[in-house]
């Protein structure tokens, strides 16, 4: 049994009158591939967005190899290794492709004032083995012929992938993927499913992911939680909660 990376215990998050997340508690055991799914507004984002830093949790622990990382800054989230997607595509649109993977790279890249001044041999080795990763990323991603191109001018599918390559670059221990599949049309879901499970064999990542396509969930996912006004309502492999009939009343309430 593999080692638990990432342990919720307790998680609630209180928006005024309105407990949005109301005692989550999860565990994605390492290089496992983890989804919570749940119809509209039932609190998926809220618990990425306390995870990863963005908020702060009104109650409860959260964990990384058992290091408390609760209520830190997103940025010290990062730090330990924590990346996320959004919902809507964030990148630097107005620079290059290329240049938004150099720029996920700084914290790795010296940035001490002087060193980069003078161009220091140091600066210009971690200089170099950026550009190399990124070049890397762009052909594991397939994007090596819009290197030079302009962010915001990738077609949508491709603006996606790039999000990912930006945090793939930082070498990650969890990546957090929010509807990574929103969208994306029926031949690039089924590309995305390829990829994270080539992320997770390939580079060992371990993935969490919010998704509302079934088909790439069922598909990809070893274990699935299921919320439903805040609440977790269920939580298993994916044939369990295929025939979950909580599940299958909270979908059926929905349409
Ligand atoms: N910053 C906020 N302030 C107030 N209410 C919020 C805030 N963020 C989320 N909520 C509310 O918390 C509830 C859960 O929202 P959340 O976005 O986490 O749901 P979700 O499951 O991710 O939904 P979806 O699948 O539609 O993205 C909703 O009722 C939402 O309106």
């Amino acid at each position: 049994m593999s080692q638990t990376m990432l342990k919720v215990d307790g998680l609630c998050m209180r928006f005024g009158g309105l407990l949005a997340v109301d005692h989550v508690a999860l565990d994605v055991k390492q290089q496992e591939i983890f989804a919570i799914i749940g119809p509209n507004g039932a609190g998926k984002t809220t618990v990425f967005n306390c995870i990863s830093g963005f908020y702060k949790p009104t109650e409860g622990g959260i964990t990384l190899n058992g290091q408390s990382i609760a209520g830190l800054p997103s940025h010290a989230v990062a730090n330990h290794g924590v990346v996320r997607t959004f919902q809507n595509v964030r990148l630097f649109k107005g620079m290059t492709v290329l240049e938004n993977l150099l720029v996920a790279q700084h914290q790795q890249v010296k940035r001490n004032l002087l060193s980069g001044l003078f161009k220091t041999k140091a600066y210009r080795a971690a200089e170099e083995e950026a550009k190399a990763n990124a070049a890397h990323w762009l052909d594991v991603m397939g994007l090596r012929a819009f290197a030079n191109r302009e962010a915001g001018n990738l077609a949508y599918g491709h603006q996606r992938r790039l999000e990912i390559a930006r945090c793939m670059i930082t070498n990650p221990k969890l990546l957090m993927l929010d509807e990574p599949a929103a969208g994306l049309n029926p031949q690039e879901k089924v590309e995305l499913q390829h990829l994270i499970d080539q992320l997770r064999k390939e580079y060992g990542v371990t993935v969490l992911l919010i998704e509302h396509d079934m088909s790439l969930v069922m598909g990809v996912s070893e274990r699935i939680l299921v919320m439903e006004y805040g609440k977790p309502i269920a939580l298993g492999v994916p044939e369990a909660i295929r025939n979950d009939e909580r599940v299958i009343k909270a979908y059926l309430g929905e349409s």
